[in-house]
């Protein structure tokens, strides 16, 4: 039977770099995760696309989700529902492959109860000030959307404890070279060879 692969978590507040992160880890040679895109109420934003960024729902349908236990977490977010899809999650794990996701700090908790077993990143700005100006820079929040998501940031923070590993988002490429460090500890931890080095064995 093929090995499962590792549920990689990647969480923290909104503004801090996860999405600008993740987009840099997927677009380097030698990461071989698979994403998993979330559902989402929210309104698509300038330049998203459905079933690339999220699979954008209307609320009747994001709940008929929930009641079908089609969600391996979910959560409402300032206004908005989002959520993991299970199928996709459970059969790439089973395929051997690593399922990446990233979602806020309610989700991540709900995750870490259903796979105790997951790998759980929290991505950490390098102060408040710094978290807000991000969130500002974007320029996708209007100031009550800010202010919202800077209330929660605060409230995110302190559960920061509860994850395996704090990673500083200081600069996206150094956030980007501490990940992969961290997961290819974790397959050495876990006796497992990471998908990256198995090319070397391939080798006679
Ligand atoms: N290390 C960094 N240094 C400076 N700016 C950054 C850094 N990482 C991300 N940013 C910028 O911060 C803003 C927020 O980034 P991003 O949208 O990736 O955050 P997020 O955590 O995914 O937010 P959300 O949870 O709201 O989706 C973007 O304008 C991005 O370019
Ligand atoms: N609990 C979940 N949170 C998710 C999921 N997908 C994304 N997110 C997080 O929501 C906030 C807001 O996202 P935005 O795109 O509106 O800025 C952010 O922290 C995302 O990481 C999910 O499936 N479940």
């Amino acid at each position: 039977m093929k090995e499962r692969g590792l549920l990689i978590v990647l969480s923290g507040p909104s503004g801090v770099g996860k999405g600008t992160v993740r987009k840099e880890l997927f677009s380097q040679e030698d990461t071989s995760f698979e994403y998993s895109i979330s559902m989402t109420t929210r309104k698509p934003r300038e330049g998203e696309v459905d079933g690339i960024d999220y699979f954008f729902k209307s609320r009747e349908e994001f709940e008929e989700l929930i009641s079908q236990n089609k969600l391996l977490e979910w959560a409402e977010y300032v206004g908005n529902y989002y959520g993991t899809p299970i199928d996709y999650v459970e059969k790439t794990l089973s395929e051997g492959k690593d399922v990446f996701l990233e979602i806020e700090v309610q989700g991540a908790l709900q995750v870490r109860n259903a796979f105790p077993e997951g790998l759980f990143i929290f991505l950490s700005p390098p102060s408040l000030s710094e978290l807000k100006n991000r969130i500002v820079t974007r320029g996708t929040e209007t100031e009550e959307l800010i202010n919202n998501r800077m209330k929660m940031a605060k409230e995110e923070i302190v559960m920061m404890d509860a994850y395996d590993y704090v990673v500083e988002n200081d600069h996206v490429k150094l956030a980007c070279e501490r990940i992969k460090a961290i997961v290819i500890a974790e397959h050495c931890r876990r006796e497992r060879v990471a998908p990256r080095y198995k090319k070397i064995l391939e080798v006679e």
